[in-house]
């Protein structure tokens, strides 16, 4: 039986979908659930990873380390894992993480930028992390300029590369395309991220575990950015049915996402008219929520700022974009 590594990001891309308001009593429960039900990997971070809480990506309402911390106190058998975006988080950002208690880092960039990643995998392999390079926003990039950057990030120190569908924009021959292509390019695990935006998260999970990916990202009852991740509970499910060994107790697992995380949630996770804009013009997830606040404070559509943004090809850290299109639109 093939084994895949499941990695549960609620607590850090269900960090966008709380508004970063996650408190230390919510990890601690999720992090203890999460550690019970045998799931080897879970992040801990603000959405936007290490130094995200900020004004221009959301305030945090408890410090991250104590979060990183409290969920670390609770693991016997689990690791918690943090995101590091260049620019946003910084090397000091990941060595305070360690010293609360992250044993993986997983170092993100816009699919075209791993080079600006360097360091920062260095450092992960230096302080004994396992260490993953994370290419966001897969879908903006042809199958070989993909190929081009994951390997920099093998050739950094990663161990897994992910294909990362940030805007939920994929379908499942884009996915297979890309991991077919990385599991033949590369020496390192290939892990896949997805957003449920067109309904395609768990078709595009099969898709990539087929394909060979072995790490595979998920979120309790979907709690992530735009409509969410592939659910992981679900996950684990269709996994053992199509095969696939995931070391999880499904049961477990259940009891987390019923107890813990569904009274997390601010609103139910489902594909709303924004969200699905997000996967049909292909915007980061992440921007959803600030384009409903610049919706409501310029008096336009959501939908507009989406797809204009979607047009503007607009990446990762322009979220004051957001704002500027809004007011472009009331203008208009
Ligand atoms: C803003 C970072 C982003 O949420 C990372 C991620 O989960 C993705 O690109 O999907
Ligand atoms: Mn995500």
């Amino acid at each position: 039986m093939s084994q895949v590594t499941i990695l549960d990001v609620s607590l850090r891309d269900g960090s966008h979908a709380v508004r970063h308001a996650f408190t230390e009593a919510q990890v601690r429960a999720a992090a203890k659930g999460l550690n019970a039900a045998g799931v080897r990997y879970f992040e801990v971070s603000h959405g936007d990873g290490l130094g995200g809480s900020s004004l221009q990506y959301g305030l945090s309402a408890t410090d991250e380390l104590k979060l990183i911390e409290a969920a670390a106190s609770e693991c016997t058998n689990s690791d918690v894992s943090v995101l590091l975006i260049p620019g946003i988080g910084t090397k000091q950002d990941l060595q305070n993480a360690v010293t609360a208690g992250a044993k993986m880092v997983r170092v993100a960039t816009h699919v075209t930028e791993a080079d600006v990643a360097a360091q920062h995998i260095q450092l992960g392999r230096e302080l004994g992390l396992k260490t993953v390079g994370f290419l966001m926003m897969a879908h903006m990039a042809p199958v070989e300029k993909v190929v081009e950057q994951a390997k920099l990030f093998e050739s950094y120190g990663a161990e897994v590369v992910y294909v990362t569908d940030s805007a939920g924009a994929m379908l499942p021959q884009d996915v297979t395309v890309r991991v077919e292509a990385l599991r033949d390019a590369l020496t390192c695990d290939i892990g896949f991220h997805a957003h449920n935006n067109l309904s395609m998260a768990m078709a595009n999970t099969v898709a990539a575990v087929q394909a060979g990916a072995t790490f595979i990202d998920g979120s309790m009852r979907a709690l992530g950015a735009g409509a969410g991740n592939t659910q992981t509970e679900v996950m684990v499910s269709v996994l053992e049915k199509y095969g696939y060994a995931t070391g999880i107790d499904l049961y477990k697992l259940l009891d987390v996402a019923t107890d813990v995380i569904a009274p997390i949630m601010q609103q139910p996770q489902e594909i709303t008219a924004g969200s699905l804009v997000l996967g049909h013009a292909g915007v980061y997830s992440s921007f959803l929520l600030h384009a409903q606040k610049a919706a409501q404070q310029f008096g336009v559509d959501e939908r507009d700022i989406l797809m204009t943004l979607g047009n503007m090809k607009a990446v990762g850290g322009q979220e004051d974009l957001i704002y500027e299109v809004a007011q472009q639109l009331q203008r208009a």
